[in-house]
């Protein structure tokens, strides 16, 4: 049996797609975090822990180094909210260019009962433009960014891309008539919207402040549904007081940009539907099901990512550092103890190593014995013994 606990609200679809060898909060030693958004930067992780799922995208929550160090693999759901993110930034572009906000609390503050001749008149202040024939720049091409440049495409808007890490995969979901370019200035040169869809790293922080905003079209529109931080919150205040930027909108709140009328703020909701949380839910639950019955590694921010069909009676793997003779040590143990090994993987992603050995021959005081000595070796963080279910 194994154990998940949850943080946030996991989508009850999720904890439904657990099968019955899983557990949902039951005990103090969890095998596996399903989490959303909850900060783990400072947590103490037990040492039953082995995985950590992310229903989402962003993995900035959860302490990389450290955790892997402890042998735990961490895990994302890419993609599954992307749509959700995607038709937030349309809705925003709309109610910007078109002044919802203002226009609501207009009618809000009139209801006086013969208010059409008022209205009337002052309508003209809501006059607003359309988003077609305008540029937005989309920053960073991955699951979000790639849908809001095809979706721009779609309202008729010329779209400037810019992503210099773009994997083929990503590549592929591009419409071919969103223009690359290779530098952030070129992409938000003139740019009517520009919107950030990166990760949050040191790479990252303050990508879009006061040289990236003065590039843009005077009366732009900036948008930052990744995280905060990658704006430079304090560059986009000056840029809406110099008139500059017409409109921030952002999910991350700061004291910052508090009440301002020209920034709206919205509570983290760029994931939050129902259909995002569920695809989300769904997809951990079956990544956490996968690793600690197979031991894959598919979507593994941590580890390198590695599909090895079980076959055999038992698994071992093993994460250690990426350092030489490491496989040579491994394979020794198990000739020492005359185990046959049926079938080998080994990668490596930065300074990780992963390493799954196939095995049929195995009798529980060999396994303890291998288990242990395979833990000894110094540069191992984490042996596990998976039994074929
Ligand atoms: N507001 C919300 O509720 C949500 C926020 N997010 C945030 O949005 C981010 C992006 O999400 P996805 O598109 O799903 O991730 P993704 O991993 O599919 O795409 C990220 C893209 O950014 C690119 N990138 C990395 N560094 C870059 C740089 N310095 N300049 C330009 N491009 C760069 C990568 O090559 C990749 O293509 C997440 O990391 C998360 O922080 C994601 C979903 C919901
Ligand atoms: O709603 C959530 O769990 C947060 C979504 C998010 O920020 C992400 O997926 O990175």
């Amino acid at each position: 049996m194994y154990d998940v606990k949850t943080f946030n609200a996991i989508a009850q679809s999720g904890l439904d797609t657990f099968r019955n060898d899983f557990e949902i909060n039951k005990t103090d030693d969890p095998d596996a975090y399903l989490i959303r958004s909850v900060n783990l930067l400072e947590a103490d992780f037990p040492q039953s822990l082995k995985t950590i799922v992310r229903a989402g995208a962003g993995v900035n929550n959860i302490p990389l180094d450290r955790v892997t160090e402890k042998g735990i693999a961490v895990f994302n759901t890419p993609g599954s909210n992307a749509n959700a993110v995607k038709e937030l930034i349309v809705a925003l572009m709309i109610a910007t260019k078109r002044n919802l906000f203002e226009a609501h609390q207009y009618s809000d503050e009139h209801t006086e009962a013969d208010v059409s001749q008022r209205t009337e008149k002052d309508k003209t202040k809501f006059n607003g433009t359309e988003l077609a024939g305008k540029k937005i720049a989309v920053i960073g091409l991955g699951h979000v960014g790639s849908l809001v440049a095809n979706a721009a495409l779609g309202l008729g808007m010329k779209v400037i891309g810019y992503d210099p890490y773009l994997s083929a995969n990503a590549a592929w979901r591009i419409n071919n008539k969103v223009k690359r370019v290779d530098t952030i200035k070129k992409a938000v040169k003139s740019a009517d919207f520009v919107t950030i869809h990166v990760p949050k790293n040191e790479e990252t922080i303050g990508l879009i402040s006061t040289p990236e905003i003065n590039e843009m079209k005077d009366g732009a529109v900036l948008f930052n549904y990744s995280r905060v931080g990658i704006v430079d919150n304090k560059a986009a205040v000056k840029a809406i007081r110099n008139q500059k930027i017409n409109h921030y909108c952002t999910d991350f709140g700061e004291p910052i940009i508090a009440d301002n009328p020209k920034i709206t703020i919205t509570p983290h909701i760029g994931g939050s539907t129902l259909e995002a949380e569920s695809n989300g839910a769904i997809q951990g639950a079956n990544t956490v099901m996968d690793y600690l019955q197979n031991g894959d590694t598919t979507n593994c921010v941590n580890l390198p990512n590695m599909q090895v069909a079980f076959e055999t009676a038992f698994r071992i793997t093993v994460i250690h550092q990426n350092v030489p003779n490491m496989v040579g040590q491994i394979s020794t143990q198990l000739a020492n103890r005359q185990i046959n090994i049926e079938n080998m993987a080994n990668a490596a992603k930065d300074k990780v190593a992963y390493t799954i050995v196939d095995v049929n021959d195995l009798n529980q005081d060999d396994a303890e014995d291998l288990i242990h000595h395979l833990n000894s070796i110094p540069e191992v963080y984490r042996v596990r013994l998976i039994k074929h279910q």
